[in-house]
């Protein structure tokens, strides 16, 4: 049979480059590509030549507790070999724009929260069964500022004469706590373990939504008694804003949960109401741009808003006082609440449709009061195909949600897919394992993705680097100016006004300039 000629084989090429230019024209960096600066495709190379060497090199070695590794691994157990690489050192000081996606009480590492609170005498804590070393991680511990007037003289949670349910004061209890359990150094284990989640709980013993949900559910039971006190929430926001300015994170919008009507103060009483906790808040936010002005970088740091939230399994009446509390705070600090949402596991608490009707009126009594309070809910967060949370993805949309949380099962809908594309509502992400991910396919799509982390402080992906990483990593499609483009679009997608905006976007650009210039010329 005759081979094929030299302009058959190039024809048969230029249609192959073709039709996948055409599959992927809708994705949004396409017009970036475009008009790249030579620096920039440079720097794409660069860092596609160091990502393929170490998917040959530190991807390839085994380890004994990291089975069959690869790019784009689960995250938890791939973590300690992410640290290694420099795909992520680069990436850790790329400009990565704004953080959509937070839960507030879940961003600030569970060690530096242990330690902060340790400083505070008033921090007690208690347990419910006695402690031993096969119930640690069940037996949690519950954490509670008192009021002087009730200080206990308890010293230690592990001595065969603590009275179960006591308070010990925090201090006390670390430094009594058993030998056989660990001393001051498993104390700190056992803490932090239950406010965070291990590879071994994540895959293995509570590997379904439901078992992963109740794990995940109690970290933050147990951490708001150590955040939700006034002088350790103002100093936790603070860690959240100076380590997402790290990372490269220049402004933030944060979801606050305002199920609790108060928080503690110092004194022990939850004497704490919700504005003050705004105050609190734009306190921190003023603080934190003065020390960015003052170290010459005021341009790192725009500031933090919040998306209002509470929890999806309150009544519907009890939604009403939310969302006429939030109008309140809205008419009192307009600048910072720039958003409202529900939240809590979608599975099994209530769907939106539950919500409609004090939904709708919270639409109505904004017209009323002159405010605008976007919906920017959580929705299709879990994979089930005609379910509750997958059927939320309806509900969000038609309520007119400015951007979707999570998503993970919109891929699913055709019609949403077109609609998310094009009414600009941009998706909220948190990857994990890649490779069965639905991200590439949004992407391909045209729809517009802002990677988040969510809550850093329970899986460990502290800031955006461990995001922008997995993303980068595991596709031969993604480079650089993907990146950029998904960091550009978090900025485009926020509720930032114009001004903010525009001086956010310029800030980026000139950040990007100078790391795309290191990459160009970085040693392969
Ligand atoms: O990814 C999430 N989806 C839904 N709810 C969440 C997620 N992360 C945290 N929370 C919820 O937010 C509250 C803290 O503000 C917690 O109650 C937690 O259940």
């Amino acid at each position: 049979m005759a081979a094929p000629s030299d302009t058959e084989l190039a024809e048969y090429r230029s249609s192959r480059t073709a039709l996948i230019a055409d599959d992927l024209s809708r994705r949004r960096e396409n017009a970036a590509l475009q008009t790249r600066s030579v620096t920039e495709a440079q720097a794409d190379s660069v860092l596609r030549q160091i990502r393929a060497k170490e998917a040959e090199t530190i991807w390839r070695e085994e380890h004994p507790d990291v089975k069959h590794p690869f790019p784009g691994m689960e995250f938890l157990t791939g973590k300690r070999i992410i640290l290694q690489t420099r795909v992520f050192e680069i990436l850790s000081k790329m400009p990565k724009g704004a953080l959509l996606h937070a839960h507030l009480d879940a961003t600030v590492n569970a060690c530096f929260l242990l330690e902060l609170a340790l400083k505070h005498p008033f921090l007690h804590v208690r347990v419910a069964q006695p402690l031993s070393a096969a119930n640690l991680k069940t037996n949690l511990p519950e954490f509670r500022a008192l009021p002087a007037d009730e200080f206990t003289s308890h010293a230690s949670l592990t001595d065969a004469t603590y009275p179960v349910g006591a308070w010990v004061a925090l201090q006390s209890a670390r430094r009594a706590f058993a030998p056989e359990l660990g001393g001051e150094a498993g104390f700190d284990k056992w803490v932090v373990g239950s406010m965070t989640i291990d590879p071994g709980e994540a895959y293995d013993t509570h590997n379904t939504v439901e078992k992963i949900w109740d794990k995940f559910a109690s970290t933050f039971i147990t951490s708001t008694g150590l955040i939700r006190v006034e002088p350790i929430w103002r100093a936790y926001i603070r860690e959240f804003f100076l380590t997402s300015i790290a990372d490269g994170v220049s402004y933030v919008e944060v979801r606050i949960n305002f199920l609790e009507k108060f928080m503690l103060g110092a004194d022990g009483q939850e004497n704490i109401p919700h504005r003050n906790w705004l105050i609190l808040f734009s306190e921190v936010v003023d603080e934190v741009k003065e020390e960015m002005r003052q170290q010459g970088r005021p341009d790192d740091f725009i500031g933090g808003k919040i998306i209002y939230s509470t929890i999806k399994f309150i009544t519907p009446e009890e939604l009403d006082w939310y969302t006429e509390d939030c109008i309140a705070l809205k008419k009192e600090f307009p600048e910072l609440i720039i958003g409202f949402d529900l939240v809590g596991a979608e599975n099994t608490l209530k769907p939106l449709i539950y919500y409609a009707e004090p939904l709708l009126r919270f639409r109505a009594r904004q017209k009323e009061e002159g405010v605008d309070i976007p919906f920017i809910f959580h929705a299709g967060e879990t994979l089930g195909d005609g379910t509750e949370a997958d059927l939320n993805l309806y509900d969000a949309i038609l309520l007119g949600t400015k951007r979707i949380g999570h998503g993970y099962s919109l891929i699913k809908h055709p019609k949403l897919v077109e609609i998310c594309r094009e009414r600009g509502i941009a998706v909220e992400r948190l990857t994990s394992s890649m490779l069965m991910h639905p991200l590439p396919a949004l992407l391909n799509n045209g729809v517009a993705v802002a990677l988040c982390s969510d809550d850093p402080a329970v899986f460990g992906n502290m800031g955006l680097t461990f995001d922008f990483y997995q993303v980068f990593v595991a596709s031969e499609v993604n480079g650089l100016s993907t990146l950029g483009t998904l960091a550009r679009d978090s900025i485009e997608f926020s509720m930032l006004g114009d001004e903010d905006k525009t001086r956010l976007r310029g800030a980026f650009e000139r950040r990007w300039n100078e790391f795309v210039e290191y990459v160009a010329t970085y040693v392969v």
